[in-house]
């Protein structure tokens, strides 16, 4: 990781980021507006308030750009130069984390602790979170826990979850989803044609005695031994009774 350098120029260097890597961008007016850059750039300054000891001025901006953005960044951990949050919601990056150069961050990544159970035994002042090297990505919904140590250029993958150290340029893949060939035609009903039929020939549950689909219109909801609902039934029903 770089030394830190002039606020501006690490600005800057962001919004280049967010063109370079976001391939929906065309232009440095349109990344502008681009969540994560927003995010980075409220963590550049909230992180220099906490660094000179206005926790409360620091703390106030994280507040503020976690309302706008989604990111999480405790204003006390240290991100390198040209990280970039793609997206952003969900993210959550803990105090005492610390992101390399270059590093790329998808939603709901978390660089958390493994939980305070576990954190107040630490001694204290000991690190709680991840340290990511350069260059490393971390794609959608991973999270990696603890104080470990990612190696630069390592990728962990959507959904994977890391609690060891891992080599630099080492690969974390989170198990598929199983797919399955389709167990036949879904008919997709012209628009207008109402809600499907809904077919319900089972119990609701114990001592809920089957319900049979109304043959002569379209169902929506049925509820134990209630009849079914059209929508315009279930509309009236939820006016009347006050909570629409
Ligand atoms: C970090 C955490 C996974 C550790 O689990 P733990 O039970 O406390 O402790 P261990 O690390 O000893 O794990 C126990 C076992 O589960 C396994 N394990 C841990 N994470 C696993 C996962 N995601 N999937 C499968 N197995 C897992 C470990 O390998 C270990 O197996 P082993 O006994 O065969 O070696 C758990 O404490 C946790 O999820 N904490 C919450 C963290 C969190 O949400 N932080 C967010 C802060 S923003
Ligand atoms: C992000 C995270 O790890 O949160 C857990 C707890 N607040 C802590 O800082 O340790």
């Amino acid at each position: 990781m770089t030394e830190e350098t002039g606020l501006l120029r690490t600005l800057a260097e962001d919004l280049s980021v967010v063109v370079a890597r976001d391939p929906s961008l065309t232009s440095r007016r349109e990344a502008l507006g681009h969540t994560g850059l927003s995010a980075v750039w409220a963590h550049r300054v909230s992180h220099r308030l906490y660094g000179r000891g206005m926790r409360t001025a620091a703390r106030t901006i994280a507040r503020i750009s976690r309302r706008r953005t989604g990111v999480e960044i405790h204003p006390g951990a240290v991100l390198g130069r040209r990280v970039f949050i793609d997206h952003g919601s969900s993210v959550v990056i803990g105090q005492t984390a610390v992101v390399g150069d270059d590093v790329t961050i998808y939603q709901q990544v978390t660089l958390g602790a493994v939980g305070w159970w576990a954190d107040n035994h630490r001694p204290s002042g000991a690190r709680r979170h991840p340290v990511v090297g350069d260059g490393v990505i971390l794609g959608a919904n991973a999270t990696v826990l603890g104080p470990v140590t990612i190696g630069d250029h390592a990728l962990v993958g959507a959904m994977a979850t890391v609690t060891e150290d891992l080599p630099p340029g080492a690969r974390v893949y989170a198990a598929r989803s199983v797919i399955r060939p389709a167990p036949g035609p879904r008919a997709v009903p012209p628009l207008g044609a109402g809600p499907v039929p809904v077919a319900r020939t089972g119990a609701a549950g114990p001592g809920v005695p089957p319900v049979a689909a109304r043959t002569g219109g379209p169902v929506v909801a049925s509820v134990g031994d209630r009849p079914p609902l059209s929508v315009s039934d279930a509309v009236r029903e939820l006016a009347s009774a006050g909570s629409w």
